[in-house]
């Protein structure tokens, strides 16, 4: 579509919104944007009066809310994300910043002064483009503001009541909700109807094409004057991948304009927008004629159809042990990478070459060389491996795939036509035979280990002097808990055929206190005592029926006051925005009776067998993580 190419240059990038609003999520959705939901712990405590317009304090709060998302994701989930993208929205009437009222007569009070009477309301977004260069974080942030003004008709006490008590005010700026209710308020209003709401998309997408799509160098003195390029409609834009348009460093390119490199705060001129980028500068080429006769390449449709070429590629040098082999012994020449690994030595130079263009390798005069996420995750010994979980993928899960149409067709799992073999039963499916078993464990353990440390921080769980883990595998989330939680004592409950083999995956490194390793089949055998029970990636395995089985066995030895833990991933309501976890609901369907499921319907499951307080927490990392108490 026309309108769009500017938000294509975002779809290959992990972008992440830094905030809770469902209406900045719903705008960004309804253009198509993917984007992961990481909403910012940062308080909105900035002083208001060392700001000396509004909408600086917006911009500001804007910034540091996602500046505190990329440094959290950075050093806390080690995940460093292309982009992330903050917002604030305030209403501004008589030099006061109203934000969201703290309670109804907080709301009223917001109202009244606003009766009758025109305000502004002001957007600050920050775009901020993250890299990680050593493990240290680098950002290059972009900010501006948006102004919309509207007028109030006057509002009579009743009405005033009447909306105050309709609930609709409460986590809105200025106590009003333009979208809904709050529009019967409303007289006129003049500028961007969605910054009012909560994200300018307007001026969003301009100032996108301002990043991706600089102008020509002879145009760039003209835009010192003018930070809006003309591009209203986007329609000229290109939507390929042209070196050019990349929002990379080019040498030679021009510098920006001094007034635009912001200090700690960013300088306001007279226009509404500001950058600031370390070591960045805008590229010089541009919307030559082969950028614009790629404008009509759909690029998300292209990046979909490569998917499994990319996956594949992964895979197979993963499995080849070219990632270990580069880190003990790069750089190396193609041939030696075959060499060391017994394979042809055109067909690794490609195999190499695409790793690179993928972002896996790099590539010198002296040869390969592993990036840092690959010495990281992808090695079989890196801190974070995947590397059980990739094999698992490769050797397991893609022929699974490969039957995904007669899994949506039957509706049921497709473990006979991948391996030729009706599995009874999902676990001893896996458990089968000793081959299959390890690297499913290796696969799980792989995860629990990357996730470990956002799962038990999610929630304080020092109340609990003692916890289960249902399912725990190897324990890498045990010795997590151990490590949070001195105290606490911690039992791993699973098949008799896993804890027979877990001693491979034990820390070498004392924990605290040992873990406690205990065999059982959690659906037949008693559970051992304790007041939290874990369950993560467990639920997401069964069907409805065996849920309930399960979390009724559980309900009975849970005493008021104790808990069930749940990690998983968790689908938004509508079940339309998180695709990672959407395609794993695919994966379930393709091998077990089970699915992903969203916050409401694990809470519905939790609620029936006695659970309450359901608080669900999106850490941002691959499992989110559900809290509840046995009432
Ligand atoms: C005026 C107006 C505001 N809002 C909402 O008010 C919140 C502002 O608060 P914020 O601090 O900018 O955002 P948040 O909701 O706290 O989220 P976060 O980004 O996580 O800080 C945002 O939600 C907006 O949509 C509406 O939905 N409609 C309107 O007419």
């Amino acid at each position: 579509m026309a309108l769009n190419p500017v938000l294509g240059k975002l779809v290959s990038k992990r972008v992440v919104l830094a905030s809770a609003s469902p209406r900045r999520q719903e705008i960004l959705t309804n253009v198509g944007l993917r984007f992961e939901v990481v909403p910012s712990w940062f308080k909105e405590t900035l002083e208001k009066s060392s700001f000396a317009a509004p909408y600086e304090y917006a911009v500001e709060t804007a910034k540091q809310k996602a500046l505190e998302v990329a440094n959290r994701m950075h050093v806390k989930h080690l995940r460093t994300p292309d982009i992330v993208i903050g917002a604030d929205t305030i209403v501004s009437v008589d030099e006061q910043i109203l934000e969201k009222p703290v309670d109804k007569q907080d709301a009223y009070r917001m109202l009244s002064r606003l009766s009758g009477k025109e305000h502004s309301v002001f957007t600050g977004v920050a775009i901020i483009h993250c890299s990680s260069k050593g493990n240290q974080l680098e950002t290059e942030i972009t900010d501006f503001y948006e102004e919309t003004k509207v007028k109030f008709s006057d509002l009579s006490e009743e009405l005033l009541w009447e909306y105050i008590h309709s609930g609709e005010p409460m986590d809105k700026a200025g106590g009003y909700g333009i979208q809904a209710l709050g529009g019967m308020l409303v007289e006129y209003v003049h500028g961007d109807f969605l910054n009012v709401v909560g994200f300018p998309l307007n001026h969003f997408c301009k100032k996108l094409a301002e990043l991706y799509y600089p102008p020509p160098k002879h145009t760039v003195q003209h835009i010192k004057h003018d930070s809006i390029p003309s591009v209203d409609t986007f329609e000229n834009l290109s939507d390929g991948e042209s070196e050019s348009s990349n929002f990379t460093e080019h040498k030679g390119a021009n510098k920006l304009d001094s007034s635009r490199m912001c200090p700690s705060r960013p300088v306001y001129n007279c226009e509404n927008s500001s950058s600031v980028r370390t070591g960045f500068t805008v590229p010089l080429e541009n919307q030559n004629g082969a950028s614009e006769s790629a404008a009509k390449l759909p690029s998300k449709i292209l990046d979909l159809m490569d998917g499994f070429k990319a996956s594949k590629a992964l895979f197979v040098a993963s499995k080849l042990k070219m990632f270990d082999y580069l880190k003990t012994k790069g750089p190396l020449k193609a041939v030696d990478v075959a060499n060391e690994v017994g394979t042809s030595v055109c067909g690794t130079e490609r195999l190499l070459d695409a790793c690179v263009a993928l972002g896996l390798l790099e590539k010198t005069s002296q040869g390969y060389s592993n990036t840092d996420s690959a010495n990281t995750y992808l090695t079989s010994d890196g801190e974070y491996s995947l590397h059980g979980y990739i094999i698992h993928s490769n050797d397991h899960l893609w022929p699974l795939f490969t039957n995904l149409e007669s899994a949506v067709r039957e509706g049921s799992r497709q473990n006979h036509r991948a391996f030729g073999r009706k599995a009874e039963d999902l676990f001893k499916d896996y458990y089968h035979s000793q081959e299959v078993k390890q690297r499913f464990m290796a696969a799980m353990h792989s995860i629990a280990h990357l996730t470990a440390r956002d799962v038990a921080t999610a929630f304080d769980l020092s109340q609990f002097k003692s916890t289960c883990d249902l399912g725990g595998c190897t324990g890498a989330l045990a010795h997590e808990l151990i490590q949070i939680y001195p105290n606490m004592k911690v039992t791993v409950f699973d098949l008799p055929e896993v804890i027979a083999n877990i001693s491979y995956f034990q820390p070498s490194e004392q924990c605290a206190a040992p873990v406690t390793f205990v065999s059982g089949d959690f659906f037949k055998d008693n559970l051992p005592e304790a007041d939290l029970y874990i369950l993560s990636r467990v639920l997401h395995d069964w069907p409805d029926e065996k849920i309930h089985v399960l979390l009724s066995k559980i309900s009975a030895v849970c005493k008021p006051g104790c808990g069930i833990l749940l990690a998983e991933m968790v689908l938004d309501d509508e079940k339309k925005n998180r695709s990672t976890a959407l395609l794993q609901s695919l994966n379930m369907l393709v091998q077990t009776e089970g699915k992903e499921r969203s916050g409401s319907e694990y809470r519905g499951l939790l609620e029936q067998h006695g659970f309450a307080n359901v608080k669900i927490k999106l850490t941002g990392n691959l499992l989110d993580v559900i809290l509840c108490i046995k009432t």
